[in-house]
């Protein structure tokens, strides 16, 4: 098989009947036709179609010459600054069939994957660490265009620095090495999409100090004993007028149990080893290679946004106010931030020693970690300027019932019909006010990881020395 079709993807999820449980029940059947998930495997379907399609076939794939098949570009490792502009381009023509608003397209764990892949060498002649196992892995993963959730944050029972004093009884974590494999038992608190992807990557939180935590591998997401528990769904009404986002891209968190599941030691990549779980993630190409990701995709949702913005302007015609001005000037400077940072580590990237390029990861992590603070202000600017048009608004039986013509004319806008008018308010109150525009919201802010700690890091790896000898040599300057 080379690359998947959207009915391949379809056909595949329903055929694993992963244990899925929503509101008491366990789901039964089809999943893609449960109308908590039928919306985003429809659009997750879309996005593998787009890899067939004549205008896009060379956007999104390379020819695998190895093993003389079409690639997902998703999954390929690059090798020069030509590949990373290939890259960018992948992830941001499906990031603007989604607006951004699916964080965990099928390229963000490709490229996850492909990341950890090209950093093998650093389990190399490690104890309980199997990089063979990974490649192989990687090469069964492109063979079949695999599509992945991932978790690794743990239950949030306890993140007091002294947690670790106490008995562990909810962690995922080994209890037992056996023949076949490993076996894991406790939870982890949140995989997206959990339930509707062919495998399931688990891995470590960083900062472990137990053993029995410390693990990587991947199984299939209807690996018995493996249970998605989701939360309540945010599909407000499946009408893409009256939910247009979220009818169609409401990804669905789950937390993940493990009951006693056998992971097969092919599967396993390291296990029992503290200081390769902390290090795999930090010194290997995980990091940059996913924020290049997840910026490329925040530079389209914020385009996105800022043509939101200007069309409530525009419909309501309000931009002769400076105010009004200086706010979508806010969105605009977030914009071209974005893309200059996602350029600049293009730019920066540098070839490691096994000639992989590699994006320079300072710049992402800024992008990364501005955007958790400035997309909350998008969505406030976006209500600001909305207003009171954010939330008086009838759907789209109203408009159809015998009362629709005269909404049509009392809800008119700057040149355009009542309807007209208030679908595009119907999008933003999706994208700033429903239950998922909320999720999006938190999403951003904790995309990367906590921004307190992500800010941190960025003082921790920043090298000022060049800044600090600048002020030395200013100190110690002679005036002649
Ligand atoms: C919508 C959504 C989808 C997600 N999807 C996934 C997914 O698919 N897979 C996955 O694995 N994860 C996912 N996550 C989890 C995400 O990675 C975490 O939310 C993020 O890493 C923060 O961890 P936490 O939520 O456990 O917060 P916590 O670590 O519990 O933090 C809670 C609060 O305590 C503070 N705090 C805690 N510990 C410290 C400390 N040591 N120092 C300073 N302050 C501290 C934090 O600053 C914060 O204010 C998702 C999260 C969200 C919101």
């Amino acid at each position: 098989m080379t690359i998947m079709t959207g009915a391949e993807y379809l056909e595949r999820i329903n055929k694993l009947g992963s244990e899925v449980w929503i509101a008491g029940e366990k789901v039964t059947g089809d999943i893609s036709e449960h109308p908590a998930f039928k919306g985003v495997m429809k659009s997750q379907a879309e996005l593998y179609d787009m890899q067939h399609k004549k205008s896009f076939i060379e956007r999104l794939t390379f020819a695998d010459d190895k093993n003389n098949q079409k690639v997902g570009i998703s999954y390929l490792i690059p090798k020069t600054r030509a590949d990373l502009e290939k890259r960018r381009n992948m992830i941001q023509t499906w990031a603007r069939y989604t607006a951004g608003l699916m964080g965990r397209s099928p390229d963000y764990m490709n490229t996850a994957l492909a990341a950890f892949a090209s950093s093998v060498h650093l389990l190399r002649n490690q104890p309980n660490c199997f990089p063979e196992h990974l490649t192989k892995f990687y090469e069964y993963a492109i063979s079949n265009d695999l599509s992945f959730t991932h978790t690794f944050i743990n239950p949030q029972n306890n993140r007091s620095l002294m947690s670790f004093a106490d008995e562990d009884t909810t962690n995922a974590r080994v209890v037992k090495r056996i023949e076949e494999g490993l076996v894991i038992k406790g939870a982890k608190l949140l995989a997206t999409q959990g339930g509707i992807t062919d495998e399931i990557i688990v891995f470590s939180a960083p900062g472990i100090q137990d053993q029995s935590h410390a693990f990587a591998f991947s199984i299939p997401s209807n690996t018995e004993g493996v249970k998605f528990v989701c939360r309540k769904s945010l599909i407000a009404d499946h009408s893409r007028y009256n939910s247009p986002l979220s009818s169609r891209f409401e990804e669905m968190d789950t937390v993940v149990i493990f009951d006693n599941v056998l992971v097969p030691w092919d599967r396993v990549f390291f296990y029992d080893n503290i200081k390769i779980a902390n290090e795999f993630y930090k010194n290997g190409n995980f990091v940059p290679f996913a924020l290049h990701q997840i910026v490329s995709r925040q530079v389209i949702k914020t385009e996105f946004i800022l043509g939101v913005a200007k069309l409530i302007v525009d419909t309501i015609n309000i931009n002769e106010y400076q105010h009004v001005q200086s706010k979508v000037s806010e969105i605009i400077i977030g914009l071209e931030s974005g893309k200059a940072l996602l350029l600049a580590s293009e730019l920066q990237a540098e070839k490691d020693d096994r000639g992989i390029m590699i994006p320079n990861r300072t710049p992402l992590y800024v992008a990364v970690n501005q955007f958790q603070e400035t997309y909350p202000r998008f969505i406030e600017i976006v209500q600001l300027l909305g207003a009171s048009g954010m939330i008086n608004l009838p759907d789209e039986k109203q408009f159809a019932s015998p009362i629709g013509d005269v909404l049509d004319h009392y809800l008119q806008g700057f040149e355009i019909k009542g309807k007209e008018r208030v679908q595009l308010f119907q999008l933003a109150f999706d994208l700033c006010m429903s239950s998922f525009g909320s999720r999006q919201t938190l999403y951003e802010r904790f995309f990367f990881g906590d921004p307190v700690r992500l800010s941190q890091m960025i003082y921790q790896t920043y090298d000022m020395e060049p800044s600090i000898s600048f002020v030395k040599e200013m100190l110690n300057k002679k005036l002649t």
